[in-house]
């Protein structure tokens, strides 16, 4: 073998070697490697420390802000005496829905019977208006529950929801105990954690996947599908897919920090964080905000309810609730454990009352007696969409006498996945949502549901549900929420 044969092959090799190693390096610089995710590289850009946890940890307090001016609707002029609104003690004593006979019932609660939901007569009747007055306290009754006197002989019609006629129970004063109310300020960091499940799904699959070498068709697919599992639905999937391509060929992504800081960005303009965010809780000059809660049976509307007229105390609001859910007297009973607990008053009307009549009488009592924010608490079986669309149509049009209602919280299940969907379509067919409590997030891998449902309805996810605690409910921001994601 002469010399020339051998120097070639050794060229050869050289070449063959060097070009090995350039193919090496190239395909090491367009890989994203995710080695780092946990180095302490990766920080919380907020706080400028390692956020390993993922846990939702809101920046701010919660956001309340006026809802638009309105002026409150002229009551209609009513001939009748006005009826005597006293303090009881609670639990006592069952009012008789709209239109029932006056009847004398014993202190204490027995179970009420179920019965059909009365249809209120159509005709216009001179009725009596049910002005509220407060009894002196002399002892301060931590929970007040409203009950008309019997002083109106004749049902009340549609167009003229009135008090109900009850026998006058004993006004002794109660000595509930409240609960201790947690300052707002602060006490969501407690929360901390709860969304651990939905990181798997969204954070660390999406991340994993980002991480796994060269992305191409198929790898975009599975981030894809792992999205659309995640429940952020179509749209929004397409959506994020699109930007992070075009985001992550236009940056030059080495690092896991870089893919999460561009993932992150995606996630959270999908969310579109400049929509306002604020809960329209805060009084009007010569009414009291008035808050509808809506939502499918067991959503946590009542717990919601509770939860949120806690924040609103602690911040030096008085609430009052009115427990429209009359489908079930439990749940008109939870609603009151929730008025002794937080220290807010109470409107409640019989198992199967009227539950516009309810509302109606939550939101004059309300005005009389000078609150700050009314909570309706409605009902919302599912049993037809005609009847609920009549019920909750019928419900704000009622208040709506008394005054506008300024927010229509829809409470959705987060575990329940695309159903919830299907529900908040049904619900925003009804009434003007706007605003969504998003419940119990804890419990589901799923967290992608806010991006769905904020695409689906147009309105933003205002609060999140984090829990069964009495504190468990934070505002949502996308920020906070997408770092507790990833
Ligand atoms: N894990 C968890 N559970 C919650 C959350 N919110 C509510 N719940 C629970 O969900 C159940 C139903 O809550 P409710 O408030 O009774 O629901 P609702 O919509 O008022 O139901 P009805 O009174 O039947 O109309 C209760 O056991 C609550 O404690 C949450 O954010 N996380």
């Amino acid at each position: 073998m002469n010399s020339s044969i051998i120097i070639g092959i050794v060229v050869a090799v050289v070449l063959l070697i060097a070009l090995v190693s350039l193919g090496l390096v190239l395909s090491r610089r367009r890989r994203i490697s995710l080695s780092d995710i946990t180095a302490p590289t990766v920080t919380d850009e907020k706080k400028g420390k390692l956020d390993k946890s993922g846990g939702y940890e809101t920046n701010t307090g919660f956001s309340f802000s006026q809802g638009p001016a309105t002026t409150v609707a002229e009551p209609p002029k009513k001939p009748v005496p006005e009826p005597k609104v006293v303090v009881k003690p609670l639990p006592e004593v069952e009012e008789p829905a709209v239109g029932e006979p006056v009847e004398e019932k014993p202190a204490v609660e027995k179970p009420v019977e179920a019965k059909p939901v009365e249809e209120m007569p159509v005709e216009e009747k001179p009725v009596a208006e049910p002005t509220v007055a407060e009894e002196p306290a002399a002892a301060e009754p931590v929970v007040d529950e409203v009950v008309a006197e019997p002083t109106v002989a004749e049902p009340e019609t549609v167009e003229e929801v009135e008090a109900e006629p009850e026998a006058e129970p004993e006004p002794t004063a109660p000595t509930v105990e409240l609960d201790e109310i947690a300052p707002t300020a602060g006490r969501l960091s407690r929360l901390r954690g709860r969304l651990s499940r939905s990181q798997g799904a969204i954070g660390k699959g999406v991340l994993g996947l980002l991480g796994g070498g060269d992305l191409d068709e198929d790898s975009w697919e599975e981030i894809e599908d792992t999205l659309l599992m995640a429940d952020l639905g179509t749209t929004s999937t397409l959506a994020v897919v699109e930007k992070l391509r075009t985001e992550l060929a236009a940056n030059s992504v080495r690092t896991a920090a870089d893919a999460r800081a561009i993932f992150k960005r995606v996630l959270v303009e999908q969310l579109h964080p400049e929509l306002d965010r604020s809960v329209r809780a805060l009084p009007h000059n010569d009414h009291p905000a008035v808050i509808l809660v809506v939502g499918v049976n067991g959503t946590g509307k009542t717990t919601t309810t509770g939860k949120l007229a806690r924040v609103l105390v602690a911040d030096g609001r008085r609430v009052l609730l009115g427990a429209a859910d009359t489908f079930r007297a439990a749940a008109a009973d939870q609603l009151q454990t929730w008025g002794e607990r937080v220290g807010a008053d109470i409107v409640r009307g019989k198992e199967q009352a009227d539950p516009a009549s309810v509302a109606f009488d939550a939101v004059a009592t309300g005005i009389d007696r000078g609150v700050d924010v009314v909570m309706v608490d409605t009902a919302g079986r599912l049993h037809t969409k005609t009847g609920l669309m009549d019920e909750l149509d019928k419900v704000k049009r009622v208040v709506e006498k008394k005054a506008k209602v300024d927010e229509v919280l829809l409470v959705l299940d987060a575990t329940v996945g695309q159903n919830g969907l299907i529900q908040a379509r049904v619900f925003a067919d009804v009434v003007d949502i706007t605003g969504v409590v998003l419940t119990k997030l804890d419990g589901t891998a799923k967290g992608g549901i806010v991006f769905h449902v904020q695409e689906e309805l147009g309105v933003p996810v205002k609060l999140v549900g984090l829990g069964e605690g009495a504190d468990d409910l934070a505002p949502f921001e996308p920020e906070a929420f997408v770092d507790a994601l990833l």
